[in-house]
């Protein structure tokens, strides 16, 4: 014994440390809108974003800045109203079933308020299409048999239990109302003593067990409900298997839960028998909230399991060594939006508990060694039994021979022999049937060791199809969805690329606007600077035509004054040393002793008759210097008269 309890703690120290811890999973399904529901205009208060796995819920009649009061939740996964039921199963119930079939335990939880369709998800109705988790998992386990090697055995095994009033029930035990008792076994796992635990071959008779034991579950019509489950339901499946190659044994043990609806009496309005099943229902989930709070704040302390038979039952799922997902079922209906909200509420809690899940590896006193302990023993009885038919029938042949033989020879009758005969052939023919009853039990048996790659059914077959074909259709959509993600890449890129473009060209633009502005201001500057000069060049034009005008004038003045003062044999002289010098735009005469003032001085000192050289003293304009008749070639200073428009010559 001593020796036993060490090999099991050594295999947990073994299993703590291939395990690894993971939070359950939470997924929440809405069911439609009822016809009820439909018929009297009921407000829709459940929103859903499937994408970010979000659920909102609106309260009906509250809100706060004109906005109605909403509630947001987020889970691993959201079934719309529009969600099927093998959506459902592929993307909640067959990761937990794979892996079941390597070897953990795994448990799948329907709760929620009452007539939200937790029976619906878990068994549904007989049209395939619309069966729910529960027969939809037979198909997938007996096809995935049938996909395995030869050299993996599988014997799989069925229990199916309610909680009835705090009492456990066995659902395959026909109408026989026993009570059965919990215990726990050396490793802490909790089982019911006496509970009945089916082999099964096929799908059909597994789907039989469960017709069996949903047909023996209390329901009840009530006013949320017409066929309202009264209890909890566990269907449990468990699936050992052995490698024949190195005998590994592992054992995967699923729970299939239904829970009880959560329902407020006042709306349900029960009595008598109605009120005490609402009661113990809503006790023992009050229970299992408390269990879920506790070990949502992961301090380690009290779990109170022990608190109802459904807390018990499910210790394992909860916060120990199971792959667990609750699907949380709510009503879309205004009216349900309490109960909706507690559950959404109660869900979210639960996605904090954490699980550790290990392979369950088994020592060799499993069912499959009970069943070829049996095989052993029935085909030692059959050899037996083979053996004694062969010597009856030999003996039956003897006396044949005998018979015929004293027959021949004396020709008498022989009333002894044909009695004889008679009581061995009677004899041969019980021996014949219990061979036939061991063979058949023999084949049962046989029938009972699943042998891997066996087609063990055509529905089966069917149903993987299915389910496979469900698997393409999600990799197709996968498929067009990523296609589609980078169809929005490239197409993101490209308006990047033109919003770049896009930018440059506007810098480009600003740029080219702010040179044009530019452009435009130099331009006005230009156009301001021609305008004054062309005012100044009209100015200077006008001076011109003005000192022309008034040159003429003293020019014409000079030939009178030369005509009349200077007598012509002078006035050769003069032209003949007169010359112009182009430097000093003047002109100058060779031997003249006198120019300009000193030639008004000498005549006037000096009383000479030499003539006022030509031009002296004259203004004749701004920007014209008069030219001038120097005799000598020493400079002398120049002087020169301005004249403004409107000034008069002196
Ligand atoms: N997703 C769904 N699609 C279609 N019908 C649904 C869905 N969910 C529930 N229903 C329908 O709603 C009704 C109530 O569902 P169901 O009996 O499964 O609720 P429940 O949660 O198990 O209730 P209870 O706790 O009272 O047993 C049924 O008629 C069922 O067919």
């Amino acid at each position: 014994m001593g020796e036993k309890k060490h090999i099991m703690k050594k295999e947990m120290e073994l299993r703590g440390k291939e395990s690894v811890e993971e939070n359950i999973c939470v997924v929440t399904r809405v069911r439609p809108l009822s016809s009820k529901e439909v018929e009297t205009n009921c407000p829709n208060i459940v929103s859903v974003d499937i994408e970010n796995r979000m659920l909102s819920i609106t309260k009906p009649g509250e809100s706060t800045n004109n906005k109605p009061r909403t509630f947001t939740f987020s889970f691993d996964y959201i079934f719309p109203e529009t969600s099927s039921q093998m959506d459902v199963y592929r993307n909640v119930a067959k990761p937990i079933v794979d892996k079941v079939l390597e070897g953990y335990n795994g448990t799948l939880i329907a709760y929620g308020q009452t007539g939200t369709g937790k029976t619906f998800t878990m068994s549904g109705d007989d049209d395939p299409s619309m069966q729910g988790i529960i027969p939809n998992t037979f198909n997938h386990i007996f096809s995935k048999i049938s996909s395995t090697t030869e050299d993996i055995i599988f014997a799989i095994s069925v229990s199916y239990l309610e909680i009835y009033n705090e009492e456990v029930k066995d659902l395959l035990a026909g109408k026989n109302d026993k009570k059965l008792k919990m215990y726990e076994n050396e490793d802490g796992a909790v089982y019911v003593k006496d509970a009945i635990c089916l082999a099964v071959d096929s799908v059909e008779s597994i789907t039989e067990l469960m017709r069996r034991g949903n047909a023996n579950r209390k329901t009840r019509a009530t006013l949320m409900n017409d066929r309202s489950s009264r209890s909890h339901a566990i269907f449990m499946i468990n699936i050992e298997q052995r490698c024949q190659g190195d005998n590994t044994m592992v054992l995967g043990k699923l729970n299939l839960v239904d829970l009880a609806g959560s329902e407020r009496l006042i709306r349900t309005q029960a009595t008598g028998d109605g009120l005490k099943e609402a009661t113990n229902i809503n006790q023992s989930l009050s229970v299992l909230s408390n269990v879920i709070a506790t070990l949502a704040e992961g301090k380690g302390g009290h779990v109170p399991y022990r608190s109802s038979k459904l807390t018990r039952l499910l210790q394992n799922s909860l916060g120990g060594n199971s792959k667990t997902t609750i699907i949380a079922t709510v009503s879309p209906a205004s009216m349900d939006f309490e109960e909706t909200h507690s559950t959404l509420r109660y869900a979210a809690r639960c996605k904090l508990i954490k699980n550790r899940a290990v392979i369950n590896r088994t020592s060799s006193t499993g069912l499959i060694a009970q069943f070829e302990a049996e095989l052993q023993k029935l085909e030692m009885e059959l050899a037996l039994v083979s053996a004694h038919e062969k010597e009856e029938i030999e003996m039956i042949n003897s006396n044949h021979n005998m018979k015929r033989v004293k027959c021949s020879k004396q020709k008498i009758s022989t009333p002894e022999i044909d009695e004889e005969v008679k009581r061995q052939e009677e004899e041969l023919k019980s021996t014949e049937e219990q061979k036939n009853d061991l063979l058949s039990r023999i084949s049962s048996i046989q029938k009972l060791i699943l042998v891997g790659g066996e087609n063990l059914i055509e529905k089966a077959k069917r149903q993987q199809f299915l389910l496979e074909s469900s698997d393409a259709e999600l990799k197709n959509l996968d498929k067009s969805h990523k296609h589609l993600q980078e169809e929005l890449e490239k197409k993101g890129a490209e308006r990047i690329d033109v919003e770049e473009k896009y930018n440059t060209l506007q810098e480009e633009d600003t740029e080219l606007t702010k040179k044009i502005l530019k452009c435009q201001e130099q331009l006005s500057a230009i156009k301001e600077e021609y305008a004054i000069k062309e005012h100044e060049y009209q100015r200077d034009e006008e001076a011109l035509i003005d000192s022309n005008r008034l040159l003429l004038r003293e020019v014409q003045l000079a030939n009178v004054m030369t005509a009349q003062y200077i007598p012509k044999e002078y006035w050769r002289t003069i032209e003949s040393n007169v010359q112009w010098n182009k430097e000093t735009l003047e002109f100058q005469t060779r031997g003249v002793a006198y120019t300009g003032n000193n030639m008004q001085q000498g005549r006037g000192d000096n009383g000479s008759n030499v003539p006022y050289a030509y031009g002296m003293n004259r203004p004749y304009g701004e920007y014209h210097r008069k030219p001038r008749i120097r005799h000598s070639s020493v400079p002398r200073p120049r002087r020169y008269i301005y004249m403004t428009k409107g000034s008069r010559a002196q």
